[in-house]
């Protein structure tokens, strides 16, 4: 038995769930000891290697997460809100940190999260890769060099199965300018605009979301004043950036105490 941390992933079969395996195994730092997918899946009972079209891994897709949590010292999570809040309930059980990529989660689902960081650490982030953590500081410095001459839109662009808008990444970005400005964002965001909107509102934050083919995802926060424009822009091009994120994140979480952090933390930022 090896002493590398273990690692359950979550969402064994989605796009980011497949990403994380593949990242855990090559990994000579983690082992991967669980792949949990929902109820009535089709991959749960198959080796979890040979469901994903590779060799066996010996490890079995489970529906249970609580048996494959307690076998773990992390749980990688990027599913779904609902599944997310459960999972955050059985890490703190199982006393295993829980890394959660997971996107769209309300600010009611956020709060959830505390009582289970009273238990485990919890790292969130709506992006784990380390440009677009850096982007959030620059954002939030460029913001703050600014008036509110200069508006501040945030473009995102994504494939075409990705169900929730503004993305996690967009939102941060928002976060960042919002505090640049010292102002909250809750009071500034604006999320959808259709048919007659009336004028742009002086110090409103935008989001705009393209959605289309296999965009990995890009962001952009443009500064948009009378005569010049500043853009600060990010582009993914591999879903593996997230991955490594997320691991580095479950082996920086094994020496923390309970509590809930970001990628800032992770990464020292
Ligand atoms: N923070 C980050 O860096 C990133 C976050 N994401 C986020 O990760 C999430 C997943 O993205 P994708 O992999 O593209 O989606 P996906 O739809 O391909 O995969 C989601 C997986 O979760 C599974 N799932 C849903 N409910 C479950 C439950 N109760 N128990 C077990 N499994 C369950 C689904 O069956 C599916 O396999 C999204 O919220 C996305 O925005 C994606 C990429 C990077
Ligand atoms: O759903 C995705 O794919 C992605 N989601 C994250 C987000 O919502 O920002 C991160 C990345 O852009 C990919």
């Amino acid at each position: 038995m090896s002493d590398l941390p273990g690692i359950v992933v979550t969402g064994a079969s989605g796009r980011m769930g497949q990403m994380l395996i593949k990242t855990v195994v090559e990994s000579d730092k983690a082992r991967l000891v669980g792949a949990v997918e929902r109820e009535g899946h089709d991959w749960v009972g198959r080796d979890v290697g040979e469901a994903m079209g590779s060799v066996a891994l010996g490890v079995t897709v489970t529906d249970e997460p609580l048996e494959a949590f307690s076998k773990a010292q992390a749980v990688i999570d990027f599913t779904a809100p609902a599944a997310t809040l459960q999972f955050a309930k059985l890490a703190a059980q199982a006393r295993a940190v829980h890394v959660i990529g997971t996107t769209g989660m309300s600010d009611e689902d956020i709060a959830q999260l505390e009582p289970c960081g009273r238990h485990a650490v919890i790292v969130r982030a709506g992006n784990m890769s380390l440009g677009v953590n850096l982007l959030t500081l620059l954002t939030q410095k460029v913001a703050a060099a600014l008036d509110e001459d200069f508006d501040i839109e945030v473009i995102e662009y994504h494939h075409r199965h990705k169900v929730d808008a503004p993305s996690g990444t967009a939102l941060m970005l928002g976060e960042a300018a919002a505090a640049g400005r010292g102002v909250a964002l809750n009071d500034v965001a604006d999320r959808g605009r259709d048919g007659i909107t009336g004028a742009r509102k002086r110090g409103d934050i935008g989001f705009t979301a393209i959605r289309g083919g296999d965009i990995i995802g890009e962001h952009d926060v443009m500064f948009a004043a009378d005569g010049e424009q500043i853009v600060l822009r990010h582009k993914a091009t591999d879903r593996s950036l997230f991955a490594k994120g997320a691991l580095k994140a479950a082996l920086w979480g094994q020496d923390q105490k309970p509590g809930e952090y970001d990628m800032l933390d992770v990464l020292g930022l």
